[in-house]
């Protein structure tokens, strides 16, 4: 059984691929925050800019195997006569309480290259197309490789160096949101100028912008 807070079909935002189209899953729960702004202030990740708790949202419910929710996850794509490699992403919420191998292959099946965009305190199963790590300040890290290393910026105690030497292809620095409700308020910085200068600082780290924002669509 999967649980999927909502799945819709948008321009992937942010890091190495913004700009694709894709085909997003977010699945409900996530393992350092109940998603409930009473208990923000506490959780183990404490600036999350998304709402991952039930299955209520467009598309979304519960799934009684892989092959229905592929089946459900396809039907967003749309039909162009295969010009373009389907493409879908795997989020939440965190992804890797639920995404498994079997939902993987049957994703592959169907044709379609999988992302995933995880908080990297979860071992993956095999056969991801495009690993986005994202580390959340001192929570334990066991995935120390992958496809992109997406840390959001400023993060109170953590520095980018920490995570330089890790074994990813490429390397962004993420500008924190601190729009979002429960968010505001927080007596935050001016992320993006302290990001720009971190990577103008360190030609190791690119920039990346939540593009979908600036858009205006999911
Ligand atoms: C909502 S998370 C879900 C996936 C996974 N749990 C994770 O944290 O990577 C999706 C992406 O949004 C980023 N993100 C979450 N809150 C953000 C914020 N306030 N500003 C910028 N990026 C944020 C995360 O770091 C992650 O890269
Ligand atoms: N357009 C769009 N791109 C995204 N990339 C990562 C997202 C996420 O919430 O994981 C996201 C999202 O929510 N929307
Ligand atoms: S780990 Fe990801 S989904 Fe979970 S609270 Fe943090 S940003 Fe949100
Ligand atoms: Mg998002």
């Amino acid at each position: 059984m999967y649980s999927v807070k909502e799945a819709f079909y948008s321009l992937q935002g942010e890091g190495g691929q913004a700009g694709r189209a894709s085909v997003f899953c977010r699945f409900s729960g996530c393992n350092l925050w109940s998603g409930r702004e009473a208990d923000r202030a506490t959780a183990a990740c404490r600036f999350c800019d998304t709402d991952f708790i039930g299955t209520d949202g467009q598309h979304g419910g519960r799934f009684a195997d892989a092959a229905a929710l592929a089946a459900h996850l396809s039907a967003l794509w749309p039909d162009q006569d295969g010009v373009a490699t389907p493409y879908v992403v795997f989020t939440g919420g965190e992804p890797l309480l639920q995404l498994d191998e079997v939902l993987v292959a049957a994703m592959h099946e169907r044709g379609f290259e999988v992302a995933v965009e995880t908080n990297g305190t979860l071992p993956p199963p095999a056969g991801i197309d495009w690993l986005c790590v994202s580390p959340k300040g001192d929570n334990p890290l066991v995935v120390t490789g992958g496809d992109e290393l997406k840390l959001v910026h400023p993060q109170a105690g953590v520095t980018p160096e920490r995570f330089a030497r890790l074994d990813f292809a490429h390397f962004f620095l993420q500008p924190m949101d601190t729009t979002p409700a429960g968010l505001e308020g927080d007596g935050a910085s001016n992320t993006m100028a302290e990001t720009v200068a971190y990577c103008l600082a360190h030609p190791q780290w690119r920039l990346s912008l939540q593009t979908h924002k600036i858009a205006g669509v999911d």
